[in-house]
Order: structure tokens, then C-alpha cells, then sequence
């Protein structure tokens, strides 16, 4: 029987959230951080750790069949690589700063200047895109120090919470992409081990969905029951159960999470008591 191969980072931010999504969607992996190659023990899986910038280079000669990466690094090596699903972690952009002191304020003001990154071929494809013309200094690392250090005049890195910039006295000028780590494939996945990947697909869709609702629960009189079930008509129509008390209901439906809280005092309004809110492991449509 034909075994999927897949890639995860073998360290760094995206390797626990890697593991934990596909524990979540049922695979069970016998780990090890210091192995490079380790077997799933309840789907034809097999997970290789390997270097995150070393993974799109993997897929595109088929060594392995999909990996788990983040989307900034397959557009700045990924080209023929086709995403599959986004998976909503390691959110993060990929843009170009200055230092706080300097008088650029746009992209325009880098034109002939220079740009330290780790990502020269994503900035060259911007630059070229906004007809810039910029000197690049590849490195692969601490990127945020070039301009303090007199090495460039400014930078092209990942930015989330901005700190890093922050702590270097830089200020972002441009966003050139935004990123989150996603389920991507090898042009050269067999028919078979693509069936893997539907039937993984599957189960992510459903795990995510669940992450994005959660379910609640109520109790409210029967006479304000209709109005109630505007307000959460869940994934069909809510389900109603009757309370052991006289004119009174139990209403189970899903919400959206971020919907939850704009909804709350409505529901109260409404009548609505003991309201429970659980999350939801998955949802299968
Ligand atoms: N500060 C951040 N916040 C959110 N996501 C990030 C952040 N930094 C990096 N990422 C995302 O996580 C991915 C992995 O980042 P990480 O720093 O762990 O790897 P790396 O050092 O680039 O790679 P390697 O595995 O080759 O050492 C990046 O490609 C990016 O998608
Ligand atoms: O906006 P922030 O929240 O500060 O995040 C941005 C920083 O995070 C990443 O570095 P990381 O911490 O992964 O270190 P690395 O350069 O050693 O990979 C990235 O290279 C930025 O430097
Ligand atoms: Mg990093």
C-alpha cells in the first residue's frame, strides 16, 4: 500500500502547530523531534522533519508528496507548488521598513538604495512589479539589524507583531504579502497518494471549521423562541428540546465565534438564560 510523505519544519514555529493540527484531525504519530523520518500508526503517513527553507526544493522533486509550510516561503521558492489548504496559523506579512530617522516614507524613495533581505526573489518580483530598481544584500538572518549596522537602507523581512521592528527602530513602509502556514503539494503526488490528501483535506476542512464556531446553548421561554432562532439559526436550524419546566425550551446552534459576543445582549433581551458556549472539535457539512 502506497504511504503519503509528508513534511513538517523540524524546528521552529511551525513545527508544534504542524503536529497538533494533524493529531487534531486523528493522526497519531510515534514522535521524536531527533528522528528525521517517523511513521503514522493509523494512516499510510509518513512525516519527515525537515528545514522549512529546505522543503519547497523537496516537493518540487517529489521526494516528498506534501508538507506543511509556511506560504511566504513557497512564494519566495515555491513557483510550481500548488497549495492545498491554509491552515491558519503562523500569521504573519512579509515587508519592507526603514529606519525611523529616515525620510523614506514609500517604496518609491528605496529606488537605487539598499535592501537587505532574506527573500530576494519575493522583493525583486515586487520591485520589478512597481518598476523600482533597489541593490539587495542577501542574509539569512537578523535581517532587522542591516540598516544600524550601515548595511542597507533598509529591509524586507517578516513582520507580526512588529516588535522586532520596534526593538530595531525600524518603521514598516510597504506590506508586500501576508502569510500563514499552509498544506501544500508536490506536482509530481501520485492518483493514489492524492487520494490521501483528499481524505486529509477532509479532515482539516472540518477541524478548521470547528476552530472558526462554537456551540451554544440556552434556555428561554417557548413564546420567544422564534426570535431567538433569528439570532443563531446554526449550520440548518437550531435544534429545540423542551425543559421538564412548563413553557420552557433548551435551543442548541452554532455560531461563528467572533459573532458570539455581538449577539449576547440580543439574546438576553430575547429572554435567553444559562447560556453555555463549548467549543467544537469538528464539523463535518
Ligand atoms: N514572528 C513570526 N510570527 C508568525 N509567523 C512567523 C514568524 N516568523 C516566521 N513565521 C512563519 O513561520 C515560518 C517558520 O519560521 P521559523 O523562523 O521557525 O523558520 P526559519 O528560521 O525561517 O526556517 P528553518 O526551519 O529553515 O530554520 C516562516 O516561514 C513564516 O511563515
Ligand atoms: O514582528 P515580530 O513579532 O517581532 O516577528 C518578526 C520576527 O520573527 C521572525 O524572527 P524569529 O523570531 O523567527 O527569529 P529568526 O530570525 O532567528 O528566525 C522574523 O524573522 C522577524 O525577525
Ligand atoms: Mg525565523
Amino acid at each position: 500500500m502506497s504511504k503519503l510523505k509528508i513534511a513538517v519544519q523540524k524546528s521552529g514555529r511551525l513545527h508544534d502547530d504542524s503536529l497538533k493540527i494533524l493529531k487534531e484531525i486523528g493522526i497519531s504519530i510515534d514522535n521524536g523531534k531527533d528522528q528525521l523520518k517517523a511513521s503514522a500508526r493509523n494512516f499510510p503517513l509518513e512525516i519527515f522533519y525537515l528545514r522549512n527553507g529546505d522543503i519547497p526544493q523537496y516537493l518540487r522533486d517529489g521526494v516528498v508528496d506534501a508538507a506543511i509550510i509556511g506560504e511566504n516561503v513557497l512564494i519566495e521558492k515555491g513557483g510550481d507548488i500548488s497549495i492545498v489548504e491554509r491552515l491558519g496559523f503562523s500569521k504573519c506579512k512579509v515587508s519592507i521598513a526603514v529606519p525611523k530617522s529616515s525620510k523614506a516614507s514609500s517604496l518609491k524613495d528605496l529606488d537605487g538604495k539598499r535592501i537587505a533581505t532574506s527573500y530576494p526573489n519575493t522583493v525583486n518580483q515586487f520591485l520589478e512589479q512597481e518598476g523600482i530598481s533597489a541593490q539587495l544584500h542577501i542574509i539569512n538572518g537578523s535581517v532587522e539589524i542591516a540598516p544600524n549596522i550601515g548595511l542597507a537602507d533598509g529591509i524586507c523581512d517578516i513582520v507580526s507583531s512588529g516588535s522586532t521592528l520596534f526593538k530595531n527602530g525600524l518603521k514598516e513602509i510597504q506590506v508586500l504579502l501576508q502569510s500563514e502556514a499552509v498544506l501544500a503539494t508536490s506536482p509530481a503526488i501520485s492518483e493514489e497518494n492524492k487520494a490521501l490528501i483528499d481524505k486529509i483535506q477532509f479532515r482539516l476542512k472540518s477541524v478548521l471549521r470547528g476552530r472558526e464556531n462554537k456551540y451554544v446553548l440556552l434556555n428561554a421561554p417557548n413564546d420567544k423562541l422564534e426570535a431567538i432562532v433569528n439570532i443563531l439559526p446554526g449550520m440548518n436550524s437550531p435544534t429545540i428540546l423542551p425543559l421538564a419546566k412548563e413553557g420552557w425550551s433548551s435551543l442548541h446552534s452554532v455560531i461563528n465565534k467572533n459573532d458570539f459576543w455581538s449577539v449576547i445582549d440580543e439574546l438576553k433581551a430575547n429572554g435567553a438564560e444559562g447560556i453555555l458556549v463549548c467549543p467544537i472539535e469538528n464539523m463535518v457539512l
